[in-house]
């Protein structure tokens, strides 16, 4: 096997979070592969959000470790992380409404590590980024936009804009929280071609309630339940297991 497609650029080992007397997430284990797509799913409360936001250092683990690209991570404040390499993208509020569609992804280019966006900076101090802005929103399928206001774009392309943005970043390592929430049925198609091709160049993590999505596009899936890992494999081995199926009885599919 290829050994740089197999690396672990993420991994996670004992993971533990406690609020006050309760265990929101529970000894989770968790490898993330460069170049593949690994879904994190499970009923409502199972605690997909409290693991992401312990990954990208959100919340301070109670016990456990983390490691991003085989570096200790797990005291890291989250802006160090995310110039490591860890970016997460968030729903589509954390684009500039009235910025156009180049300029959202030109202020994204300035701020390497992503947390400290310069805004005393003209925007035409950015021209020599336009290049670099440009590739990124042909890749992204956006170019026709360019010159709109980011608020005027369907919802669909404001979340293609949002992802555009973290990719801005370069990063190894692509969160995505419910990158299909609120889509349209095109929509789900558009973001399905951009995640798969993102994931070429790096690993992505998603959290995702539309199974049908998440039977599509992932390589690997791990289920929790309750705060633990219930299950973890591909597709077909964690939708014939028994324990996910009944964690799954009378839950709505996305
Ligand atoms: N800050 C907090 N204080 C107390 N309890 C919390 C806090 N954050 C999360 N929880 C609890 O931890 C559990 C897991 O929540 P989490 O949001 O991680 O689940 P989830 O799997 O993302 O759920 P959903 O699919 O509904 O978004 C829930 O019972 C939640 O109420």
């Amino acid at each position: 096997m290829d050994s740089i497609d197999l690396r672990v650029v993420l991994s996670a080992r004992g993971l533990r979070r406690d609020f006050g007397g309760f265990v929101a997430v529970n000894d989770v284990d968790l490898d993330v592969h460069h170049a593949r797509i690994h879904a994190l799913i499970g009923p409502n409360g199972a605690g997909k959000t409290t693991v992401f936001n312990l990954l990208t250092k959100f919340l301070e683990p109670t016990s456990g470790r983390i490691e991003l690209l085989g570096h200790d991570i797990t005291r890291m404040p989250p802006a160090a992380v995310a110039r490591m390499g860890l970016a997460r993208s968030f729903q589509i509020s954390a684009i500039f409404p009235h910025l156009t569609v180049l300029d959202n992804v030109r202020v994204a280019l300035q701020r390497p590590g992503g947390l400290s966006t310069q805004f005393w900076r003209p925007l035409s101090a950015l021209d020599r980024l336009t290049p670099r802005a440009d590739e990124l929103l042909d890749a992204v399928g956006l170019t026709d936009v360019r010159n709109k206001l980011a608020v005027d774009l369907s919802y669909g392309r404001k979340r293609v804009l949002e992802i555009a943005t973290t990719l801005a970043l370069d990063p190894k390592v692509l969160l995505l929280d419910e990158p299909m929430a609120g889509m349209g049925h095109e929509d789900v198609g558009t973001i399905s071609d951009l995640i798969r091709s993102v994931a070429r160049g790096r690993a992505v993590l998603m959290v995702e309630h539309n199974l049908s999505v998440v039977a599509d596009l992932s390589d690997w899936i791990t289920v929790m339940q309750r705060g633990k890992v219930l299950a973890t494999g591909d597709y077909p081995t964690v939708a014939a297991d028994e324990r996910v199926k009944v964690a799954y009885m009378g839950m709505e599919e996305g």
